[in-house]
């Protein structure tokens, strides 16, 4: 638990206030974290109950994963709730309709040259429409080795690289969960709410920043510093007691 950090005041209390836009991370923060992406456990009724709480928020409630959406419906079912999926640049309203523009896919070669690294080595390689991650849960020392890959993967294909949790990930430029909540905040039912976000790695710092400046509320899952979050939550238990699931 971040020690610095207090808790958020109940979202009863701040329901209270006026409306405001949930914006929620899925691994580690609504699902606890696996040795590998396939490996999760989710709550029994997890979807369900994200269903009834963005009933009770009039709509206002998106996922804002890492994860591409088509893999986060393989563990919750098809999504009957707004989400951005590959770190935020793929973007869907609950009724399915997507929001903006289509993301770009990405490229067959770069997908190729990491398939035949991770032949060569003790990485995993997850595969997406709009980016990859090189997973080295458990090897923690391929870090350096994966990163010089990756950078000069986004040097030569005008990709970028985000870490996180034991993973390293190539996105397409833009892809973040910041712009994800903006391009969110700007149509119904989400405008015109204070956001809220609750996420637990460092890309969803983006997310935090974004909230912070509009003057919404970020909420941070287990410890770490520096964070621009206003408040934590120990862990997925005390996210999930908390938004009352
Ligand atoms: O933004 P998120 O929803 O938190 O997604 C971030 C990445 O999550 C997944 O990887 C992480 O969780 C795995 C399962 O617990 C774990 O094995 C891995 O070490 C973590 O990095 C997912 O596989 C990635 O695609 C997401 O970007």
């Amino acid at each position: 638990m971040n020690e610095t950090l207090p808790a958020p005041p109940p979202l009863d209390d701040l329901l209270a206030e006026g409306p405001i836009a949930l914006f929620l991370d899925f691994d580690g923060t609504l699902v606890p974290i696996a040795p590998t992406p396939d490996g999760i456990a989710v709550p029994a009724g997890l979807h369900a109950d994200l269903l009834q709480l963005a009933e009770r928020l009039d709509g206002r409630l998106a996922l804002v994963s890492g994860r591409a959406l088509d893999d986060i419906e393989t563990h919750l079912g098809a999504l009957d709730l707004a989400a951005a999926g590959s770190h935020g640049i793929d973007r869907r309203h609950a009724n399915g309709a997507q929001l903006g523009a289509d993301a770009v896919d990405f490229p067959q070669e770069v997908e190729q040259a990491l398939a035949a690294f991770v032949q060569e080595s003790r990485f995993s390689l997850e595969r997406k429409p709009h980016g990859a991650a090189l997973h080295y849960r458990g090897h923690p020392d391929l870090a350096d080795e994966g990163m010089a890959l990756a950078r000069d993967l986004a040097a030569q294909h005008e990709l970028e690289v985000k870490r996180g949790k034991a993973v390293i990930e190539l996105v397409q430029p833009g892809a973040d969960k910041g712009g994800a909540v903006q391009a969110f905040m700007q149509v119904t039912p989400f405008a015109g709410a204070k956001p809220v976000f609750i996420g637990d790695d460092v890309t969803d710092e983006d997310g935090f920043a974004v909230v912070r400046e509009t003057g919404g509320i970020a909420i941070l899952v287990g410890d770490r510093s520096p964070s621009a979050a206003h408040f934590a939550l120990a862990n997925t238990e005390a996210v999930r007691a908390w938004l009352g699931l």
